[in-house]
């Protein structure tokens, strides 16, 4: 038991070892002063790149300035106890309340309640629906868990670093991401959200199209391997060429590389065991592991090795 144990280990670094070769990420330190907290012309305090900035460098991991549980509200007690959260933008009319949820993040880990906390740095960066940035909450970080930003872009020296505050909703039209913004209480106007430009217009058709191909692969997702059909793994295809043509990066893009790998799970599954199909089986774990390594790379840049994600990905990988 122990020898195998030691082998999973070793073969997570090694693969480790071999995406970070890939990414050619260079050796900086969160906290490195990699950005400046500087202003923006119609969006008050915002992070600048104080120097070239490579995708996967680490930004900042972030100690919680204060954290609210679900159900619980911000208070004035938390702005006499919290100087540093009183400094923070808040959208009129001014409350604790509307200033925390117009800067708190989520922070969900293993064996912790569902909560939102205020860190005084990570809430200064702007929102972009084509972000440079990606933030996460590593549980695992310090004592008792971190904020992590990390660039998912290539960021030139002075250019804003830019987050997406809703991620995980890319994919509904400008009108709909401005509603789940409303309480930030701003008009983004970023490329995606320009419909008034050609850019902006074939953005717009472009999520459309991601919203269908996310629909289909999701009724498939439990699927047993004998009714996967080859249709799934072009829907997979094309929304990540869809996706990388929008330039966004994490979380979806690496969602569809494991999407991916799971179809060559299933399709070995489907053909196991099969007179003459050995070579066939090879070749499906084969392109498993490809896309594997593709998400890996992803969630090394936008969460760091050390993240829940990346150890998610490795166990997928290797059991
Ligand atoms: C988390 S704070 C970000 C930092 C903020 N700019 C500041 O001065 O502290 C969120 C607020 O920033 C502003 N903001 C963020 N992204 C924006 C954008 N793309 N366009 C305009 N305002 C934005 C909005 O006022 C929003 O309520």
């Amino acid at each position: 038991m122990a020898v195998e144990n030691r082998s999973i280990a070793a073969q997570y670094e090694e693969e480790l070892h071999s995406a970070f070769k890939r990414l050619g990420i260079p050796p900086i330190r969160p906290n490195d002063n990699v950005f400046r907290i500087s202003t923006v012309r119609g969006r008050g305090k915002c992070w600048r790149a104080c120097r070239d900035i490579q995708p996967g460098t680490p930004l900042i991991h972030e100690e919680v300035l204060f954290r609210i549980v679900r159900d619980e509200t911000a208070n004035n007690r938390h702005q006499s106890s919290f100087p540093a959260f009183r400094e923070l933008s808040c959208p009129d009319p001014a409350t604790p309340q509307r200033r925390f949820d117009a800067n708190n993040f989520q922070m969900t880990g293993r064996n912790q309640r569902p909560c939102h906390g205020i860190f005084t740095q990570a809430s200064r960066i702007n929102h972009s629906c084509i972000p440079n940035a990606y933030f996460a909450w590593n549980p695992d970080l310090g004592l008792s868990g971190r904020l992590t930003v990390y660039a998912i872009a290539r960021i030139p020296p002075n250019a804003e670093i830019l987050i997406d505050y809703r991620s995980l909703d890319a994919f509904e039209t400008r009108d709909e991401r401005q509603q789940g913004r409303r309480h930030y209480g701003f008009d983004c106007t970023c490329p995606a959200c320009r419909t008034d430009t050609e850019p902006g217009r074939e953005s717009e058709k472009r999520r459309e199209r991601m919203r269908v191909l996310e629909s289909q692969i999701a009724q498939t997702k439990d699927q047993d391997p004998s009714e996967q059909t080859i249709d799934t793994l072009f829907d997979l295809f094309e929304l990540s060429k869809l996706l990388q043509d929008e330039g966004l990066v994490y979380p979806h893009l690496a969602d569809s590389f494991l999407g991916q790998a799971l179809w060559w799970w299933r399709e070995r599954e489907r053909v196991a065991g099969r007179n003459g199909m050995a070579m066939y089986e090879e070749e499906c774990r084969e392109k498993e592991m490809q896309a594997s390594r593709k998400k890996l790379e992803l969630d090394i840049m936008a969460n760091g090795h050390d993240s829940p994600e990346v150890t998610k990905t490795l166990s997928f990988m290797f059991t």
